[in-house]
């Protein structure tokens, strides 16, 4: 399904440009981070790529039909949203929604909940998890199907070092098993230890693209430089 292109796509809402217009192509390997200033546009990005956010203007196109793509992408927000129901439930729930039988869909799960330290948890109800617990339960939840592209909007703001480390664990391991990735953060130490390449937004347009050692050693902008150097970047 991949590459994904981009091409003069433009997110309005109510008549105001959020973000756009981008030209852009997220290729077959990799792990993306998209890095900028608050409001620069990083979520809005990743909600039109995923089809969350409606193209005003321009094309958002993948190598297969949408509806293909559809069934072959997940996504992972800030705060992962919980079914008010057991652990297991809630990562068996897309394998359900697709219909496997509930017995295989559970058992799946609970392979899915142990490979990512969850094996104690399956029958805890999943509003009562930490915060670190959450986002690994959403991250099972949006691997189970093994999407071709996962999505992830800061999984790891408000989590301890011990939760980060391992959810990069599993972000590496997904990329291993062949998920391509294109993920925001605010975490610079984050973005240098995973990134393949870099999208750097900034005022709602993708300001410099690079792969992340070139983009980390010797930024193409002056804003990129300053958001590097920790400088504030209005
Ligand atoms: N539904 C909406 N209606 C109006 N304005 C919006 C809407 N969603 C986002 N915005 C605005 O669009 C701009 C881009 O927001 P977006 O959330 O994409 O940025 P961001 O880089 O992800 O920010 P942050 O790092 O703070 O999450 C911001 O100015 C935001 O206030």
């Amino acid at each position: 399904m991949l590459p994904l292109t981009l091409d003069g796509a433009i997110a309005r809402v109510r008549g105001k440009t959020l973000v756009g217009p981008v030209d852009l192509q997220i290729g077959a390997t990799g792990l993306t981070i998209v890095m900028g200033p608050n409001g620069s546009g990083k979520t809005t990005l990743l909600r039109l790529m995923h089809g969350l956010q409606r193209v005003s203007a321009g094309r958002v196109d993948w190598a297969v039909p949408d509806g293909v793509a559809r069934g072959r992408q997940a996504y992972v927000f800030q705060s992962p949203i919980m079914m008010r129901r057991k652990v297991v439930d809630n990562i068996a729930y897309p394998l359900a929604l697709h219909g496997v039988p509930r017995r295989q869909a559970r058992s799946t799960a609970a392979e899915w909940a142990a490979r990512f330290g969850l094996g104690d948890a399956l029958e805890r109800p999943a509003p009562y998890l930490s915060g670190g617990e959450k986002q690994k339960l959403a991250l099972a939840r949006a691997l189970i199907r093994q999407p071709e592209i996962l999505f992830l909007d800061e999984p790891c703001a408000n989590l301890d070092g011990r939760a980060i480390r391992e959810i990069e664990t599993i972000l590496q391991q997904a990329r291993a098993d062949g998920t391509r990735i294109v993920m925001a953060t605010h975490d610079m130490g984050q973005a240098r230890r995973l990134a393949t390449d870099v999208v750097f937004m900034y005022g709602g347009k993708v300001h410099e693209t690079a792969p992340a050692p070139a983009f980390f050693k010797q930024p193409a902008t002056a804003e990129a430089r300053a958001f590097i150097n920790g400088d504030i970047v209005e």
